[in-house]
C-alpha cells in the first residue's frame, strides 16, 4: 500500500472546518460558537479557519472576530487555527495583519482584493505585502466568483518562491492550474471548492477547507485520510453518499444552506447577517429529507 506523503513544514494537510459564526438576535452567539469548535475538535481535523467566507467575516467588525477567535479558542487550544482576512484596501489591510500577529495562529488565509480587479504584478504586491507584514505563514485563497479577481498561474508559481507563502485554498475553478500547482510542490494545495475535495486530493493535494464538513465531519476526515495513503476504494465509499448533501448546501449561497442544516440538527439559530440570507423553505426541506436520509445509514 503506498505511505502517506511526507510532510512539509509548516504542514497544513488534512481537513480544515472554516467555521460558521452563529448568530442569536443580531449578536454573535458565542456559546453556540464554543460548542460547535468542541464538538469539532474531537473528530480527526486538522483544525479551524476562523472568519473566512463561510464565517461571515465580512459582516463582523474587528472586535467581534477577535472575540469569535477567542471562543473558538478556548475548548481545544492545541488545534491550530487559521484566520481569514477580506477586504480590498491594502494599508488597513496589512495593519490588520500585524495586529493579528499578537493572536496564536497557524496561518492567515488572505484573498485577493474584492472590487477592485488589480492587474498580476497589483496582486503579486498585494500578497506580498500582507505576507512581509504577518509574523506567520500566508495561505493565498484563490476565489475569483468572489473577489472578482483572478490570479494566474504564472502570479502563483511567482509567489510560491515566497518563502512566508506556503499554501493555497484553491476555489479558483481551473483544474490545470491546480495541477500545475502540485507538479510545482512548493504550495500546498487545499481544496476550497466542496465537490473538488476528492479529485484535487486523489492528484496530490494536501487536504481540504470544506463548509460542507461542519455535517459528516468524520467522514470527511475519513475520505481524505484514505485518499492520502492511497485507499483509493475506500476514500470513494465514504465519499459518494455526501454528494447529494454537498449539492444541496451550495445550491444556494453559502452559509445560508448550511446554517439551515446545522439549526435543524439543534446546534445553532437559523440566522445570518444581511445582505446574507437564510435558505429558501423549499431548500430547507430538501436539507432535512437528506440529513434524515443520511442519519438512516
Ligand atoms: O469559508 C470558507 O473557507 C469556504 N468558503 C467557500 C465559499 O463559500 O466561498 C466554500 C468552502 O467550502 C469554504
Amino acid at each position: 500500500m503506498p505511505s502517506a506523503p511526507t510532510p512539509v513544514t509548516p504542514d497544513f494537510s488534512g481537513l480544515w472546518i472554516p467555521l460558521v459564526t452563529p448568530f442569536r438576535d443580531g449578536a454573535v452567539d458565542h456559546a453556540a460558537l464554543a460548542a460547535l469548535a468542541e464538538r469539532l475538535a474531537v473528530t480527526g481535523i486538522a483544525g479551524f479557519v476562523v472568519c473566512g467566507s463561510t464565517g461571515e467575516a465580512a459582516a463582523l467588525d474587528a472586535d467581534e472576530q477577535l472575540a469569535v477567535l477567542a471562543t473558538v479558542a478556548r475548548p481545544a487550544p492545541a488545534l491550530p487555527r487559521i484566520m481569514g482576512l477580506c477586504g480590498y484596501h491594502l494599508g488597513k489591510t496589512v495593519a490588520w495583519t500585524r495586529r493579528l500577529n499578537d493572536e496564536d495562529l497557524a496561518g492567515l488565509l488572505v484573498p485577493a482584493p474584492s472590487y477592485i480587479r488589480p492587474s498580476q504584478d497589483g496582486l503579486r504586491a498585494w500578497f506580498e505585502a500582507i505576507a512581509q507584514a504577518s509574523a506567520g505563514p500566508v495561505l493565498i485563497y484563490d476565489i475569483p466568483y468572489r473577489t472578482g479577481a483572478t490570479i494566474a498561474r504564472e502570479t502563483l508559481l511567482a509567489l510560491a518562491a515566497d518563502p512566508r507563502i506556503r499554501g493555497i485554498k484553491d476555489c479558483g475553478g481551473d483544474m490545470a492550474k491546480t495541477r500545475a500547482l502540485i507538479t510545482d510542490g512548493r504550495l500546498q494545495i487545499l481544496a476550497g471548492e466542496d465537490p473538488q475535495l476528492f479529485s484535487t486530493v486523489a492528484e496530490g493535494g494536501a487536504g481540504a477547507i470544506a463548509a460542507s464538513a461542519h455535517l459528516q465531519t468524520e467522514d470527511f476526515v475519513h475520505v481524505i485520510r484514505s485518499l492520502r495513503t492511497g485507499r483509493l476504494d475506500e476514500a470513494r465509499a465514504r465519499w459518494q453518499p455526501l454528494l447529494a448533501l454537498i449539492e444541496l448546501l451550495f445550491a444556494e449561497p453559502n452559509p445560508g444552506p448550511l446554517k439551515a442544516a446545522m439549526a435543524q440538527r439543534g446546534w445553532l439559530q437559523d440566522e445570518l447577517r444581511a445582505p446574507m440570507t437564510r435558505a429558501s423553505q423549499t431548500l430547507r426541506e430538501r436539507l432535512q429529507a437528506e440529513q434524515t436520509g443520511l442519519s438512516r445509514r
